[in-house]
């Protein structure tokens, strides 16, 4: 495993550290292919963004919005305005709080019809509608399913995307888009990246913080032959991929940190 630990005393350097890195993938993506196709998750990783993207006016100014491709590496299989919403989320801290006259990204988003039956009432579980939410993201998704970064959060029993630990969905290997009708972590159905699409990305980046995240961390580095979703992301070869944290998270951790 040769995944970079940066960690910082303070909230606000984690959230500038991911803010420069955006950047750092941002100009080579577009340098490339003159567009940065990005995938965001939900959790704490929204306020992080509305700090490193929106607050810190000198990573704000360089952020080239016009230029993105958004996706969500998970999303909850609830309209878009509700509160579950990884889209949502990021729509509240980030998109409405961009200047005026800014050009929005490109957003990628769960197709909201499939969610309610012809009555106009929620569908339920029903795993053929979840089915086709799937595949209609899948086929939304960059050519060759390739992502220039990642961005993930690392749940306290290390799962990550809708990935939870044992699950059937971590050998997933025919489908880049699945649907999870069974999350341990409400709400229930959702839509998540598989592996293959992990794999195929540039980069990705965990950001992690608080002393709540330190027991799981202890596994995920320390523990070699551990199966968790998140230490199966750091395994993957020939993707650069990074955490984020703050020094609470990785007390206690046998891991060697860097400064970003
Ligand atoms: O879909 C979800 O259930 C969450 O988005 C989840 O996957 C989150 O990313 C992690 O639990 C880390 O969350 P925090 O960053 O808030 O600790």
């Amino acid at each position: 495993m040769c995944a970079k630990v940066y960690s910082f005393a303070e909230s606000v350097e984690v959230a500038n550290s991911v803010g420069k890195h955006i950047l750092k993938l941002q100009k080579s993506a577009i340098a490339s292919s003159d567009s940065f196709k990005i995938a965001l998750s939900g959790g704490s990783l929204g306020n992080v963004l509305k700090k490193a993207l929106i607050d810190n006016t000198s990573i704000a100014s360089e952020v080239q919005w016009d230029k993105w491709e958004v996706y969500f590496s998970d999303e909850r299989l609830v309209p878009l305005d509700h509160p579950d919403s990884n889209y949502g989320l990021f729509n509240e801290l980030v998109l409405k709080n961009l200047p005026s006259g800014t050009k929005h990204p490109s957003l990628h988003v769960i197709d909201e019809s499939l969610l309610t039956g012809k009555d106009g009432q929620a569908a339920g579980a029903d795993s053929d509608k979840d089915k086709q939410i799937a595949e209609a993201y899948a086929a939304s998704l960059p050519q060759d399913a390739k992502f220039d970064l990642i961005l993930l959060g690392c749940g306290p029993d290390g799962h990550t995307c809708s990935l939870f630990p044992g699950h059937k969905l971590l050998n997933e290997r025919d489908q880049l888009i699945a649907y999870i009708s069974d999350s341990p972590k409400l709400p229930p159905r959702r839509i998540t990246f598989t592996f293959p699409v992990l794999e195929r990305a540039t980069a990705i980046a965990f950001v992690a913080e608080g002393a709540g995240k330190a027991a799981i961390l202890k596994d995920i580095f320390g523990d070699e032959s551990s199966k968790l979703p998140s230490k199966l992301v750091n395994d993957i070869s020939g993707v650069e991929v990074s955490w984020f944290v703050d020094n609470s998270a990785v007390e206690g951790v046998r891991v060697i940190t860097s400064k970003y």
